[in-house]
């Protein structure tokens, strides 16, 4: 489970499905870090880039679902909701966080455990995960697969 956590992490890090959280903006002038943010100036943050920052991350543009994993591989420590630090914010960071991000968490998680435990995948595609800006950022080729019920 812990494995799981990592590869769902991994994918919000590395494919993040919103490259940019909602505008925002300040509602009076502020100097933050030196730059003025001006009253009603849309602010946008580059949520992928930061899952990219090479300052931050190890091999950035790498799947490494262990990166998440304590050194004994029995659990996952990382704050999604950027609380303690900020090295990724898929899900957006502070008042305006997705208030659905630990129950899009479970989903995910619920989802994937269960896909990969009653299914056995045979891949018929040949999947293309470059990505592609819909509502959402998408993969080029998503996998199509076949799906047959594992026998338990
Ligand atoms: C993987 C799944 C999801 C991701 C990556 C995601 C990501 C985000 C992001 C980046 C924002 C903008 C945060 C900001 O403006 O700073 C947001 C806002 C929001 N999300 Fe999600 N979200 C997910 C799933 C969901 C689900 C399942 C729901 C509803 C059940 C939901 C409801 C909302 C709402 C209502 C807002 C607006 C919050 C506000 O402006 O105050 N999200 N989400």
């Amino acid at each position: 489970m812990s494995y799981l956590k990592g590869v769902i992490l991994e994918g919000l890090r590395r494919h993040p499905p919103a490259h940019f959280v909602l505008p925002h903006a300040v509602s009076e002038d502020v100097v933050l870090g030196g730059h003025l943010v001006p009253k009603n100036g849309s602010v946008n943050f580059m949520v992928a880039e930061m899952g990219w920052d090479p300052k931050v991350w190890e091999d950035p543009m790498e799947f490494k679902p262990e990166r998440f994993i304590n050194g004994d591989g029995s659990k996952v420590e990382f704050d999604v909701s950027g609380n303690r630090e900020i090295k990724m914010m898929p899900f957006g960071v502070g008042r305006r966080i997705c208030p659905a991000h630990a129950l899009a968490m479970l989903h995910l998680e619920y989802f994937v455990a269960n896909l990969v435990w009653k299914f056995e995948w045979n891949k018929v595609n040949d999947v293309d995960l470059s990505e592609v800006q819909e509502f959402t950022v998408v993969m080029k080729n998503p996998l199509h697969s076949c799906l047959t019920l594992r026998k338990h």
